[in-house]
């Protein structure tokens, strides 16, 4: 049996994994207790138990975990943070991103798992960039909603209790004004951009869930793709696995307004391409759940391949 010890097992992203492995017989939990989940000592200890970590901590607590196993060659690590998505020395965990990357997970002892946003970029991106259909130098937007608990405690406590002297009352509410959001990087290479996107993020009064857009100026892109050429093009894309869905033009029809929520508890994630026959623009967008295909159901599923080697 795995030994898997989360090392943030009280956060957000920590506890749902805890949450969706606790009733599995395949692996085993290796728990700290929470008064005692910033006590270096065992953490260090049940670190170097483990024969996988998942670490769901800040940018700085996961490099400080990754030093706690500096001695050791075994402990394969899956990090939730920021910290290393552009090393090339770890594993990019999002398996569906090309063919071969389920393969990387796999036989990696060290996979960086996706952001929330990013995953969902990513996904409209890179079929769109790996085939030529957009263009070097092609100005990429990014705009997007997340639900609260993509902040994390702090943000979950701001929203919810309005006696807090930082309340947030806003219903909905954009940041990363500046942008230069920390995600800018793992979109760009990710979704192997020559220029880094434009990025606008946005929290909603919901816990959990996320769309991600980014439109398209179809008389900019290369050889008149159109909306249809573009959506076969997904489909191809990510036909032969059931996490990735595009959904298809004639369901598309039907749908009016996109609900932030809609994959709320999934571990899935929708894409579609909004637009109309022979229109000059598309709007890609993504659904899925900021802690489900956006943290904590990609790292379970990245586990979940790292042990099918
Ligand atoms: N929430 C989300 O939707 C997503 C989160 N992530 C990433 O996952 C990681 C965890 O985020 P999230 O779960 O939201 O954050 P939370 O703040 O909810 O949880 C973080 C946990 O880590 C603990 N912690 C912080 N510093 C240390 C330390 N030095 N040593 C040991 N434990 C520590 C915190 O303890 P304490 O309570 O004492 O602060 C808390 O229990 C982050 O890197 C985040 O960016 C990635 C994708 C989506
Ligand atoms: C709503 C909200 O605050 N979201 C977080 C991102 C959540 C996430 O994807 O986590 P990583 O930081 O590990 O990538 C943010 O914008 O910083």
């Amino acid at each position: 049996m795995a030994k898997i010890f989360i090392d943030g097992e009280h956060g957000t992203t920590g506890l749902q994994i805890r949450t969706r492995l606790a009733a599995r017989r395949d692996v085993e939990l290796l728990s700290i207790p929470e008064a005692e989940r910033r006590n270096a000592g065992m953490r260090e200890d049940l670190l170097n138990s483990a024969d996988i970590a998942i670490l769901c901590l800040p940018d700085d607590a996961s490099r400080e975990a990754i030093g706690m196993l500096s001695g050791n060659n075994h402990v394969r690590v899956i990090d939730t943070s920021t910290a290393y998505r552009v090393d090339p020395a770890w594993a990019y965990g999002f398996a569906e991103m090309d063919k071969a990357q389920a393969g990387k997970i796999r036989d990696a002892r060290f996979v960086a798992n996706p952001g929330c946003y990013p995953t969902g970029a990513i996904g409209l991106i890179r079929p769109l960039r790996a085939s030529g259909i957009i263009p070097d130098g092609y100005p990429v937007t990014v705009n997007a909603v997340s639900g609260y608990t993509g902040g994390g405690k702090q943000m979950i406590a701001q929203m919810e209790d309005a006696s807090r002297e930082d309340a947030i009352t806003a219903n909905h509410f954009l940041y990363g004004l500046n942008l230069k959001h920390k995600h800018v990087p793992e979109m760009t290479v990710h979704g192997m951009l020559d220029r880094a996107p434009v990025f606008s993020p946005s929290v909603g009064r919901f816990p959990q869930g996320m769309i991600v857009q980014v439109p398209l100026f179809l008389e900019d892109l290369k050889n008149g793709f159109t909306r249809e050429s573009i959506h076969k093009a997904l489909v191809a894309y990510y036909s032969g696995q059931d996490v990735v869905e595009v959904v298809g033009l004639e369901e598309m029809k039907s749908i009016s307004r996109i609900d932030a929520e809609e994959l709320a508890g999934q571990d899935t994630m929708k894409l579609f391409v909004f637009g109309s026959t022979g229109g000059d623009h598309v709007n890609l967008v993504a659904v899925l759940d900021n802690l489900g295909k956006g943290a904590s159901g990609a790292a379970v599923q990245n586990m979940d391949i790292m042990l099918s080697a």
